[in-house]
């Protein structure tokens, strides 16, 4: 007999969820991901189906219709994240055993906290700017300057109103900046969290030694970065299948992949903080399953 699922909305899977637990968590699985071959850890590249009728979708090649499963036997979890039309998110946790699902939650809050809590290829800066200014935007703001004391944070936005907003919001001093080339000169660590098509962040502009979070653009036809950018950094990304499958900044520049950041974390690849880097990320459906959990866990706990 199945009990009924519980169901969290953004809310509740906002407080229950921390950047404190949710990081070393996220470490943990990214590792142990590239490591490969482990039956401990099961997640085919993200399902997706585009959705570009007109009729469908105002901004035509905009929305598609994701899904995201991930099985670690091991921790007792099964779990889906669906990402649908204009990125509405619901993650489900399935019984491992009997299949009936067991929770519902808002995958909004999971996607922006898991997303950012991928920075093993931080370190010690002074200048961040931050490309965009929806939700990624924020959490990466959020958990870098959680984590890291920069002197300077700028962002840029390509209507400068929403950038404003943005700012009026948090709590630190940040500059607004009227261009790309603006905000990104000098920086140390540069995040791309936007809905571009066409690269908005080019090489020549961009510090040597700098780190990129390029977080936007999961599609192969889609571009944040330009080909210079591409093959002159050193390329770390979240899984080599889906990035080599479903990044358009890897495909149309031909770049090469150097390692997976879960590579750096278990050891097998140098971090290169001394090189210009990017980590190009796609999500992983590991990331919504070890966070959910956590939720789950947290939830439980008080009741
Ligand atoms: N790597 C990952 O795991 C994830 C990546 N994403 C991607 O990150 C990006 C941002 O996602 P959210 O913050 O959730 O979205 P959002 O809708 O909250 O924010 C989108 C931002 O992009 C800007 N933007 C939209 N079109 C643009 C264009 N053509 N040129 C420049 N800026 C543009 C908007 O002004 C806004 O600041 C998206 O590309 C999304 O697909 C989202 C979730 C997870
Ligand atoms: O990992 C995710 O979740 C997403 N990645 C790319 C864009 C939509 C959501």
């Amino acid at each position: 007999m199945s009990e009924s699922a519980v169901s969290l909305n953004k809310h509740e899977v906002e407080r229950l969820l921390t950047y404190d637990d949710l990081i070393p968590r996220l470490e943990s699985v990214m590792g142990k991901f590239s490591k490969r071959g482990s039956s401990e850890i099961i997640q085919p590249v993200r399902s997706v189906v585009p959705i570009d009728q007109l009729s469908v979708c105002k901004h035509s090649g905009c929305a598609f219709l994701g899904v995201m499963p991930a099985y670690l036997p091991a921790e007792g979890i099964l779990c889906t994240k669906m990402v649908s039309f204009y990125q509405r998110e619901e993650v489900l946790l399935f019984h491992p055993e009997h299949g009936h699902v067991t929770a519902i939650m808002d995958g909004e809050a999971i996607t922006a906290k898991r997303t950012a809590s991928s920075i093993s290829h931080i370190t010690l800066s002074e200048v961040l700017c931050i490309l965009g200014s929806g939700q990624q935007a924020r959490s990466h703001y959020d958990v870098f300057t959680k984590l890291f004391k920069f002197k300077e944070v700028r962002v840029w936005n390509r209507r400068k109103e929403m950038a404003q907003r943005f700012v009026n919001d948090l709590q630190g001093p940040v500059t607004v900046c009227s261009s790309v080339k603006e905000a990104v000169i000098g920086a140390d660590v540069i995040v791309t969290a936007t809905g571009a098509s066409q690269p908005i962040l080019f090489g020549e502009w961009v510090k040597p030694g700098a780190h990129i979070a390029a977080v936007g653009t999961c599609r192969p036809d889609w571009r944040e970065l330009d080909d210079v950018l591409m093959r002159e950094a050193v390329l770390y990304v979240d899984s080599r299948e889906g990035a080599t499958a479903q990044s358009g900044d890897i495909i149309l520049s031909g770049a090469e992949v150097f390692s997976e950041l879960g590579e750096v974390i278990n050891g097998s690849f140098p971090a290169q903080r001394e090189k210009t880097t990017v980590f190009k990320s796609l999500g992983m459906g590991i990331q919504d399953a070890v966070s959910a959990k956590l939720v789950l866990e947290k939830w439980n706990s008080e009741h």
